[in-house]
């Protein structure tokens, strides 16, 4: 996890006042279009209702195989026994990745041996349950539980595996030190100055006992100056605040994140303890008790409520789908195929699509019948060519769509999309990827309903790449859009409460 807050010569953070805090500020101009910057996630994770239609690489999301390899996967999936394969020819579509699995076996699967060391060695050898692991192991029941209650565990669980690694491979982590961890509520800490108007947690190795100060923070034990470093880097310079102070809405209510956050905690504190406890690079009482205590979880979960992104991109199968039939807008095959590659292609297809459509007919009938306002993962008409905004997605029951802090899904949603017809939709068969994570310099860029920069997909894995939806001048602060900005203004202005404060963007002023 490397933080970094400017690209010299492109972008910088700055603290701009105590309401909005900092704010991310172009240090050239951009013309339209133009790419501002790109970024990789320091931790994200698909959403779980995600999973099994779009079978992904478990690091960097790219969706696996090939056009045929992920059709034979979605059979598999829906039971469908039937061994005719696409036509080979060429398509703008067409990719091909090996597929690897996780090396315990536990059903994850990367797209190349990098990703799933890199996935193994920064987090998922804390995380992994292995293959035909028992309801009761912890891990196991911590995920159920997450799944069950609020996907926003597994990120957090994803951010204390990866520091837990960086503690335990790093060379000088066994010299113990004082350490200050800001865990208290930092809404508007300056630029560089980390200062927050609370108290730290203050450690030494010297003693084994904890004290409490006039502030209610605690003397602690924590080893080492990385773990300082570590956690002062994230939480000095991301704002966060216990979690169910970021955001109650109607999906869960504050006693339910309570009682999920302690239930969360506990099953994690069973997985982790173990483990912390057979390496002696993390096999201190103080580290333990501070990394998973409600304290540093409800914070951590705070900050990530504050700062995710989501992150969605097109199937392939899907605009392979759309490409031979010419649907929507996108970029079609030139020449345009031949009648009888597309006829055979459809055939092949024909039984993946309808097993998909029924399936989302199911899942909407569900949503319906459980009056559920928590699955905006529309399948379909929300999803045209020209406009991914707005592809809210939930983490989990109750965590209720994402802060969708932009996120479009790929290379065509830089066109014109506010031209767009209402009623120009087109129908989504083969699911997007769909999920969210914390991006270093996203995290930094402010809301206004009238947004000048866009994120984007476009290489169809979690690179998020930033870009001008006008002209930006040099020193203007960048911003893209937590909600639909295309909602009418009392839409906004209730999906705007549920971060807890009121912009106050020209268009806003203005009412419209
Ligand atoms: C993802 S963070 C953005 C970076 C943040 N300003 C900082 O200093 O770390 C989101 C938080 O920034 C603040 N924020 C974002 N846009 C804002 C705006 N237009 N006006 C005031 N505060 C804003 C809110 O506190 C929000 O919860």
């Amino acid at each position: 996890m490397n933080l970094q807050f400017s690209i010299p010569g492109f972008v910088s953070r700055r603290y701009i006042n105590e309401t909005k805090g900092r704010g991310l500020f172009a240090e050239k101009s951009f013309e339209k279009g133009e790419l501002i910057f790109s970024e990789r996630p320091l931790f994200s994770v698909q959403h779980v209702y995600n999973r099994a239609t779009a079978w992904t690489c478990g690091n960097c999301f790219k969706f696996l195989g090939s056009l045929n390899k992920q059709m034979l996967h979605y059979r598999k999936v829906f039971g469908i026994k039937e061994a005719s394969e696409l036509p080979e020819f060429e398509n703008l579509f067409n990719f091909h990745t090996k597929v690897y699995s996780c090396f315990a076996k536990c059903g994850e699967k990367y797209c190349s041996e990098e990703c799933r060391n890199v996935a193994f060695y920064s987090h998922h050898q804390i995380l992994c349950v292995g293959e035909q692991t028992p309801d009761s192991n912890p891990m196991y029941q911590f995920k159920k539980h997450s799944i069950e209650t609020n996907e926003l565990f597994l990120l957090a669980a994803q951010a204390i595996a990866c520091l837990i690694c960086r503690i335990a491979n790093d060379p000088s982590s066994d010299q113990p030190t004082q350490i200050k961890i800001p865990l208290t509520t930092n809404n508007n800490n300056n630029n560089n100055n980390n200062t927050t108007t609370t108290t730290t947690t203050t450690t030494t190795t010297t003693t084994t006992t904890t004290t409490t100060t006039g502030n209610s923070s605690q003397d602690t034990i924590i080893q080492a100056p990385l773990v300082e470093r570590i956690c002062n880097e994230f939480f000095s310079e991301y704002q966060h605040r216990e979690w169910w102070d970021v955001r109650i809405d109607g999906n869960f209510t504050l006693e339910e994140a309570k009682v999920w956050s302690n239930e969360s905690l506990e099953l994690l504190r069973k997985a982790l303890i173990p483990l912390l406890q057979n390496n002696p690079k993390t096999n201190n009482q103080v580290f333990i008790g501070t990394v998973l205590s409600m304290e540093f979880y409800s914070h951590l979960l705070g900050l990530l409520e504050m700062n995710d992104n989501s992150i969605g991109f097109f199937n392939p199968l899907e605009l392979f789908r759309r490409d031979i039939n010419a649907i929507g807008k996108g970029p079609f095959t030139t020449p345009p195929i031949q009648k009888n590659l597309k006829d055979r292609s459809n055939a092949v297809l024909a039984s993946t699509v309808d097993a998909f459509r029924q399936y989302h007919n199911e899942q909407d009938d569900q949503c319906d019948q459980e009056d559920c306002n928590d699955h905006e993962h529309s399948h379909g008409d929300s999803m045209d060519d020209d406009d991914h905004h707005g592809h809210g997605h939930s983490h989990g029951h109750g965590h209720g769509g994402s802060h969708g802090h932009g996120g479009s899904h790929d290379d065509h949603a830089m066109e014109d999309n506010q031209e767009e017809e209402e009623d120009d939709v087109v129908e989504e068969v083969f699911p997007s990827f769909d999920g969210f994570g914390i991006f270093g310099l996203q995290a930094m860029v402010n809301h206004s309903c009238e947004p000048n920069i866009t994120v984007v997909f476009e290489n169809h894995d979690n690179r998020a790449h930033i870009k001008a939806t006008r002209r930006i001048e040099a020193g203007e602060e960048l911003f893209h859009t937590y909600i639909e900005e295309t909602n009418p203004y009392d839409v906004r202005q209730e999906d705007l409460i549920t971060y807890g404060l009121k912009w106050e963007c020209g268009k806003c002023l203005e009412k419209i």
